[in-house]
């Protein structure tokens, strides 16, 4: 059973989106947008580390072992853990489009279980644009890339300034991004927008 909510379809006067020529190339290790991310950074011991990286057009690959710490059922991967994969990887879609987006509404229909020591072959694809909102899809598949697909999920990404987490994060930990050059390089591979 699957079935995507009216919200999550894009408006008529919807464009088609558009790699922005900057844009890392097919095949190249997409990185961490922030260390202490817990979708993608190296600093968080139970993180997933998801590994992304820039395909084709707006499309993104990833993939993601889930761990011990990622159970939810025993020898089971946990389903919020199994969104927070999807959402990480249709979060890296930014740096194709090279706007900073976060994320709006997620709709996740999970399919199959799976089981620690798995790993999950995510593929993602923005699908539409409409002013600041962007539309989007993924798929996590099991057993390889072309293997049968276990979680997806439709979601709609809205586009922010550097300031929404500048004026909403914790000072500590924005005052530590703010200090550390690579941190702001890596924003700044958002900003640059024609
Ligand atoms: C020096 C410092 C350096 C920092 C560097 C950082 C670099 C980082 C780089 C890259 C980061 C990428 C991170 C990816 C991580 C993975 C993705 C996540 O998990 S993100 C976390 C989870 N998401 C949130 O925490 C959002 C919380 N929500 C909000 O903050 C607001 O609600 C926000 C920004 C989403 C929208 O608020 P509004 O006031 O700006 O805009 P309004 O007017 O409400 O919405 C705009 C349009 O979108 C629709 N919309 C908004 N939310 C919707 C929803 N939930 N469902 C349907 N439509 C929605 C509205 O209906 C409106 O549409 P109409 O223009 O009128 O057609």
């Amino acid at each position: 059973m699957s079935g995507t909510s009216s919200t999550l379809r894009p408006p008529s006067d919807a464009v088609a989106p558009v790699r922005h020529p900057d844009a890392p190339a097919p095949g190249e290790l997409l990185g961490a947008h922030y260390e202490h991310c817990f979708g993608c950074g190296g600093g968080q011991v139970h993180g997933l580390r998801l590994a992304a990286r820039a395909g084709e057009g707006v499309r993104i690959t990833a993939e993601f072992t889930v761990q011990t710490a990622h159970q939810g059922a025993p020898g089971l991967a946990h389903g919020g853990v199994l969104a927070s994969a999807l959402d990480e990887t249709l979060g890296s879609l930014n740096w194709l489009l090279r706007t900073i987006a976060v994320t709006g509404r997620l709709e996740t229909d999970f399919v199959r279980p799976v089981p620690v020591d798995t790993v999950l072959h995510l593929e993602a694809e923005v699908t539409a644009v409409a002013g600041r909102k962007i539309y989007s899809t993924a798929t996590g598949r099991i057993g390889g890339p072309d293997g049968p697909v276990a979680v997806r999920a439709d979601a709609l990404f809205i586009e922010v300034k550097v300031d929404h987490f500048v004026d909403n994060g914790r000072q500590e930990e924005i005052q530590a991004a703010m200090n550390d050059p690579d941190q702001i390089r890596r924003a700044r591979a958002f900003e640059v927008n024609p």
